[in-house]
């Protein structure tokens, strides 16, 4: 049976991949509207032209039709076309009963959404298995089974480990969230302090009275209210372990002093006691403000600053190690559908804006948000309308728009409108097609804007 292009063209102009039929010789018969659709050509443009003519004059870049004829055989490649866009071509040889090529069929199909996606599944494994890497170069795993370090970590756990059995004085420095607290119970764990307690306090969560007798404890009766058993303080509940003070900017100067007779001496006195009492605790300190511009202002004594400093250690926040985000994200995802019993995966549309949060809560926010996820959401994958709000859409109050300079202005007015958008359509595609730029450009835009000012973000 023959059909004649009249009755077949109707049902390529059907299909949803694009079509290009040449002859054995290589002169252009037919195409489909998928392929007017996909490479950007007219059909007039093409039909009737011999396809070494077509590639003479730029129209398509290389010919697989000619390959086909030439190998006598199917040709598969990918090409690229208008600028970035990426199409998947196979050619397929027709015999005759004589063995003579009759047609060449090509197939199109345009991959680049594919070929990216596919870029970033195989970034993401990549990444994981640096990171899977790092965490087995780190000893004791087994024992800091919830942990993840990342490359901008790494040295700084390496060294947390190698001075960990020692005496020295650590200071971990980092806003919240980075994972002091974490840090601290690391070094705990590689000392040789392990079986011993490690306790926490957090210096600014509390009024001075409160954090005195925390600490120091109180004998009975020491004051009014005070329990008539007295109370063992942090120093002596953490005593052959650690003692992590978290905030110690914070610490009243007082309390200072008390402090700096505990690190020199192993001594303190409880309240309302008349007696010293010995301890043997390691303590770690931390604090995220600077201590050196309290040191200037009289609220920080530089003695005790340097006692508790002699080895600092630097937790960076997360939009500064950026490339830690997502593979902690979908390790929280992991830990709490465990825990949840659930499987939950991330859009990838979900995961940009993921990555492209700035994460003020650091860690901790990042942990939040993924529990939030995996107890509100039902259906597996996770869309950029489940993500919390100040994820998905920034808000920028009008007032903010008009000042500043001209540039300054048509900047923030271009951050509201892409922000609109990805509000309004849910994903960076649907947002970039509504202002009719390419996806790649929106979600570098986006990035640009919100790293060159905080106004904009
Ligand atoms: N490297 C890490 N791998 C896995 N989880 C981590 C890591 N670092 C921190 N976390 C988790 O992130 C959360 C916040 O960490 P952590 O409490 O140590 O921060 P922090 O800097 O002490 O915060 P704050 O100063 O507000 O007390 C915790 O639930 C912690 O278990």
């Amino acid at each position: 049976m023959t059909v004649d292009l009249d009755t077949l063209q109707p049902v390529l102009d059907a299909l949803q991949d694009g079509v290009f039929i040449t002859n054995g010789e290589g002169m252009a018969i037919t195409i489909n509207h998928a392929y007017e659709r996909i490479t950007g050509l007219q059909r007039h443009k093409i039909v009737g032209r011999h396809v070494s003519e077509l590639v003479k004059h730029n129209v398509i870049s290389k010919s697989v039709s000619l390959e086909v004829i030439r190998e006598r055989q199917p040709v598969t490649l990918v090409q690229t076309i208008m600028g970035d866009r990426k199409i998947l071509v196979s050619g397929n040889p027709m015999f005759d009963s004589h063995g003579h090529i009759k047609q060449v069929v090509l197939n199109v199909r345009d991959v680049t959404e594919l070929l990216k996606a596919k870029h970033a599944e195989e970034q993401l494994e990549q990444i994981l298995s640096k990171f899977e890497e790092y965490n087995n170069a780190l000893p004791n795993k087994s024992t800091h089974p919830g942990l993840l370090v990342g490359e901008k970590t790494k040295d700084c756990y390496a060294l947390a480990r190698r001075v960990a059995p020692t005496k020295v004085k650590i200071l971990i420095q980092g806003e919240t969230g980075t994972g002091k607290t974490q840090l601290a119970q690391y070094i705990h764990q590689e000392s040789d302090r392990s079986a011993n307690p490690f306790m926490a306090l957090n210096c600014a969560a509390m009024p001075e009275g409160l954090i005195e007798a925390e600490l120091f404890g109180y004998v009975p009766g020491a004051f009014t209210g005070a329990s008539n058993k007295g109370k063992a303080g942090l120093l002596e509940v953490a005593n052959g372990g650690t003692l992590f003070l978290d905030e110690i900017g914070d610490l009243p100067l007082s309390l200072q002093a008390k402090l700096l007779k505990v690190i020199e001496d192993n001594k303190y006195l409880p309240i309302g006691g008349t007696k010293l009492k010995s301890t043997n605790v390691r303590i770690i300190t931390a604090t995220h403000h600077d201590l050196t511009s309290a040191i200037a202002q009289g609220k920080f004594r530089e003695d005790l600053y340097y006692r508790i400093s002699v080895l600092p250690l630097k937790l960076l926040p997360l939009r500064q190690r950026q490339e830690e985000i997502l593979p902690l994200f979908e390790h929280f995802l992991t830990q709490f559908c465990e825990q949840y019993h659930c499987v939950r995966t991330l859009s990838s549309e979900a995961r940009e804006l993921i990555m492209q949060h700035s994460w003020p809560g650091n860690i901790r926010e990042l942990k939040n948000t993924a529990e939030r996820l995996v107890v509100s959401t039902t259906e597996n994958e996770i869309e950029v309308k489940d993500l919390p709000e100040n994820l998905r859409y920034i808000n920028t109050p009008t007032s903010e728009v008009f000042g500043g300079s001209l540039k300054d202005q048509v900047k923030a007015l271009e951050s509201r409108l892409i922000e609109s958008a990805l509000h309004q359509y849910g994903t960076t595609r649907a947002a970039a097609q509504a202002l009719g730029i390419n996806q790649s450009t929106l979600v570098k835009k986006r990035q640009t804007l919100r790293n060159e000012n905080k106004v904009y973000s």
